[in-house]
C-alpha cells in the first residue's frame, strides 16, 4: 500500500548521540484508503547509538497529541517518559538506540495538513485520510533509511500502543518485542463516539473554514472544546471529585448559599479551560482531526479475519498493560487483546486513581516488569 523506498540510496543518517529533531523524506506514499502524498517527510528524535549489528534499536510511539520528545536527552525540555528512557534507566540509552517518530498527519514536523502541497499552499482540507497502518508503513520506510532492519522492541501507550501493535502485525519479522499500554485491539464504539464529538466540535467552529483556515485565527474554540471532551475521558471521576469537588475557582470553599450574583467558575471548569488553552497553543486543529480519525480506524482485525487469526501473524513477545481506573481504554479491553494473542500473555496493571493519563504520569509502576520482560542484560543482545 505504500510508496517504494525510492530514497534508500541516501547515505545512512548519523545516529550517534542524543539528537534534536531531524527530518527525512521517505518519498511518495499511496495510503490505505487510496489517498496519495507525493513526498512524505517524517520528523524524529534519537537517543543513544546503533550497535554494529543493528540489534539494539527501540522504537517508542507517542500518544494522540504527544510528540517524539520522549526523553530530555541533551535538550532543556523534559520528555514525556523521562523516567523510563535515559542513561541507566529501564530503557537505557547507554545500551540502546531509542527512536521516536512524529506521526504522519501530526503537527510536530512530519508531513501533515499544515505542510505545503506541491502547489505551494497548505494541504488543509485536501489532506487525505490516513490510518494507523499508514503511519506504521511510513515509519518502516524511515527505519529502512536509518539502517534499522528490525526493532529490539516497539513500545507505545494509547494511540502509540495502536501503532506498536500494528508494527508487530504488518512487519512480524521486524519486531522482536512489543509493548501495548492502555490500548485495545480496536477502537470501540464508545471510543469512536467520544472522538466524533471532538471532531465535530472543531468542524462546527465557524473559524474552521472547512479546514482551510491557515493564515487566520483558526478554530481555536472548537479545538479547545475537543480537548475538554477528551481530557475528561483521560482522567477519572474520583480524581476530579478529590481535586476539585464543587469548589469555586479562586476559593477553597464550595459554592455555597447564597450563590454569588456573578456565577463565577467552578475549579473543574477553570482546570478544563487551562487544559484547552494549553493544547490550542501547541496543536493544529486539522492534525487533531486527522490523528483522531486515524485512531478511529484502528482495528487490528481489519481485513485479517477474526482477532485471534489477525494476531496469530505476530512473532513478537508481547507486554500488555492497562490502567485500573481507565474509563477510555478499559482494562477489560487489554485482557481481550492479551487473550487473543498467541500464547500466554499477562496483563500488567498500573494502579492509579487518575484514569487513562496514568500511562504517562505513572509509567514508573511498569518499570520492574518491563525491565524483566524486555531489558535484562542477557536478554537483548545489545552491546
Ligand atoms: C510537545 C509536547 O509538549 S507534547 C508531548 C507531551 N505531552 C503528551 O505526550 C501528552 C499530553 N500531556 C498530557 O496529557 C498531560 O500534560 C499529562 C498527562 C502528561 C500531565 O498530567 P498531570 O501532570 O497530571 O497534569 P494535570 O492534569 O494535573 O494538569 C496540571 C495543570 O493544570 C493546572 N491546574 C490545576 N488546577 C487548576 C485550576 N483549578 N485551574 C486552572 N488550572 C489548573 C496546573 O496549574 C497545571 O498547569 P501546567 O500544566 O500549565 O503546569
Ligand atoms: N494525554 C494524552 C492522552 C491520549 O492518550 C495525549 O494528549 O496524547
Amino acid at each position: 500500500m505504500t510508496g517504494t523506498t525510492t530514497t534508500q540510496a541516501q547515505p545512512r543518517p548519523d545516529l550517534d548521540g542524543d539528537a534534536s529533531i531531524r527530518r527525512l523524506s521517505i518519498g511518495p506514499m499511496t495510503l490505505e484508503a487510496g489517498g496519495h502524498l507525493p513526498d512524505v517527510v517524517l520528523a524524529y528524535e534519537t537517543w543513544g547509538s546503533l550497535n554494529a549489528d543493528a540489534s539494539n534499536a527501540v522504537l517508542i510511539e507517542h500518544a494522540l497529541t504527544g510528540s517524539s520528545h520522549v526523553a530530555r536527552g541533551d535538550s532543556e525540555e523534559e520528555g514525556w517518559w523521562d523516567g523510563l528512557v535515559g542513561p541507566g534507566r529501564t530503557i537505557d540509552t547507554d545500551r540502546f538506540l531509542v527512536v521516536s517518530i512524529n506521526m504522519l498527519g501530526g503537527c510536530y514536523g512530519s508531513t501533515g495538513p499544515a505542510s505545503l502541497h506541491p502547489d505551494g499552499k497548505p494541504w488543509g482540507s485536501r489532506f487525505p485520510f490516513v490510518t494507523v497502518r499508514d503511519s506504521v508503513r511510513a515509519e518502516a520506510l524511515l527505519a529502512d533509511l536509518l539502517g534499522v532492519p528490525s526493532w529490539h522492541s516497539v513500545i507505545g501507550g494509547s494511540m502509540g500502543g495502536a501503532r506498536a501493535l500494528e508494527w508487530a502485525l504488518i512487519y512480524p519479522d521486524r519486531v522482536q518485542r512489543c509493548a501495548v499500554i492502555a490500548c485495545a485491539a480496536a477502537s470501540t464504539a464508545e471510543q469512536i463516539a467520544f472522538a466524533q464529538a471532538q471532531v465535530q466540535a472543531i468542524r462546527l467552529d465557524p473559524q474552521f473554514a472547512q479546514g482551510d483556515y491557515y493564515g487566520t485565527v483558526g478554530p481555536e474554540g472548537g479545538l479547545g472544546l475537543a480537548r475538554r471532551i477528551a481530557h475528561i475521558t483521560y482522567r477519572s471521576e474520583p480524581e476530579f471529585t478529590h481535586r476539585f469537588g464543587r469548589a469555586a475557582q479562586g476559593a477553597e470553599e464550595p459554592f455555597g448559599s447564597p450563590l454569588p450574583a456573578e456565577r463565577g467558575r467552578y475549579q473543574i471548569e477553570s482546570y478544563l479551560d487551562h487544559q484547552a488553552d494549553k493544547l490550542v497553543r501547541r496543536f493544529d486543529a486539522n492534525s487533531y482531526i486527522v490523528l483522531t480519525e486515524a485512531l478511529m480506524s484502528h482495528d487490528a482485525a481489519r481485513d485479517r479475519g477474526s482477532l485471534p487469526e489477525a494476531l496469530s501473524k505476530a512473532q513478537a513477545q508481547f507486554f500488555i498493560a492497562a490502567v485500573d481506573s481507565d474509563r477510555l481504554y478499559w482494562p477489560a479491553q487489554s485482557h481481550e487483546l492479551a487473550t487473543a494473542l498467541p500464547g500466554e500473555v499477562t496483563v500488567h496493571t498500573i494502579t492509579s486513581p487518575i484514569g487513562h493519563d496514568a500511562f504517562l504520569t505513572e509509567i514508573a509502576q511498569l518499570e520492574p516488569a518491563l525491565h524483566a520482560a524486555f531489558y535484562e542484560d542477557d536478554d537483548d543482545g545489545a552491546a
